[in-house]
């Protein structure tokens, strides 16, 4: 029997109520995306799983598993889709402005990364900025706990990355590591799991769903063999909360994310405003408050270095195609001029 859900078990909330007008209260019936086809979605309302076709001239492409639209009444179609709490998505590896959407309205990200040589700051920094780009909590998980002697050291080091971040060690394998998330993963809580190959995602997943993570929360017609475009979709935890997998969040280029970048690295971002340049890269120029404050011990050169890193990577990877072809030929001229220079 396919279960049904309240919409607050679905996770609608003030957010999304207070977007609807009086009409749309009477006529309307919210759902929630699970699945996204190409020429259709899949969602679940109060009444059960049903699909939808999108409003005439909208892609579904615009449409990410977690997202909230307005049903018609009658007809199998969505009248309006609802502006998000929160959008994750991940740059492309090109140099070109493209952003991929890969889930919406979640409440938390679980990072998860693992007590051996995946354990990594720079790595961390990176998801924390998609997360904090995307208005989503960060939480990290440190799986593997169980395979070194003091896994205190690991949560120490990720500690540093936010005062108010919550990290958690555990052996992902043990049925209570699902316990552990709980204060995430409860009614209508949404969340994902991101982090490398082999860090125990799977495990993780399977521990919240009590494994039954291929099934739960999606029309069963999609077990034959319906494919969804992304293959991402909503899986209900037993814990009354939504997980939404996240295939393809592996290889992890930050792009247009500058804003959470900067949400990472508070304690720099903070001290830039007081540089005497308003586009001062902390990188040796007059005035600036960031070196000043690195010569003072307050900062941590190795963080600078990194947040400089991720700053370049997401402006290369931010810019449009004809921005890069603007800097590609102001390149050129340069190196034309300079070399007039040198046969003169
Ligand atoms: N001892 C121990 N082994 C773990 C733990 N977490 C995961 N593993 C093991 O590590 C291996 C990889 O775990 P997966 O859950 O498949 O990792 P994944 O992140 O899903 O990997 P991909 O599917 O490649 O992305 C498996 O053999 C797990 O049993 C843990 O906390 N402790
Ligand atoms: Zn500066």
């Amino acid at each position: 029997m396919t279960p049904t859900y309240s919409l607050s078990d679905l996770g609608w909330s003030a957010f999304f109520l207070s977007q609807l007008d009086l009409d749309e209260l009477v006529t309307t019936t919210p759902a929630r995306v699970s699945s996204v086809h190409r020429d259709r979605i899949s969602v679940l309302t109060e009444a059960g799983p049903t699909d939808l076709v999108t409003e005439t001239g909208v892609s579904t492409g615009d449409i990410a598993v977690g997202d909230w639209v307005l049903s018609h009444p009658t007809e199998h179609r969505v009248v309006r889709q609802l502006d998000r709490k929160s959008t994750l998505q991940r740059g492309s590896e090109h140099h070109v402005r493209e952003r991929q959407l890969i889930a919406a309205n979640l409440d938390t990200l679980f990072i998860t990364t693992s007590c051996n040589a995946d354990f990594n700051v720079a790595r961390l920094e990176r998801y924390l900025a998609l997360a904090h780009d995307a208005d989503v909590t960060p939480v990290i998980l440190i799986t593997k706990a169980d395979q070194v002697d003091d896994p205190s050291t690991y949560v120490d080091e990720a500690q540093k990355l936010g005062r108010s971040l919550e990290v958690i060690a555990m052996n992902a394998k043990q049925t209570e590591s699902a316990e552990l998330l709980t204060p995430w993963s409860g009614k209508g809580q949404t969340v994902a799991l991101v982090g490398s190959s082999g860090v125990g995602k799977t495990t993780l997943t399977n521990a919240l769903t009590g494994g039954k993570a291929a099934t739960q929360g999606i029309r069963e017609d999609d077990a034959r063999g319906r494919h969804t475009t992304t293959g991402r979709s909503l899986h209900a935890l037993p814990s009354g909360g939504w997980l939404i997998d996240t295939p393809g969040m592996r290889g992890l280029g930050v792009a247009d994310v500058s804003y959470g970048i900067d949400a990472t690295f508070p304690e720099i971002s903070e001290l830039a405003g007081q540089c005497k340049f308003r586009d001062c890269k902390h990188e040796g120029e007059p005035g600036c408050a960031v070196m000043a404050a690195i010569e003072r011990g307050e900062i941590d050169p190795d963080r600078l270095r990194r947040y400089q890193k991720l700053k370049r990577e997401d402006y290369y990877a931010s810019e449009t195609v004809a921005e890069a072809h603007i800097r590609q030929r102001k390149f050129g001229k340069m190196v034309k001029s300079a070399m007039k220079k040198k046969a003169r």
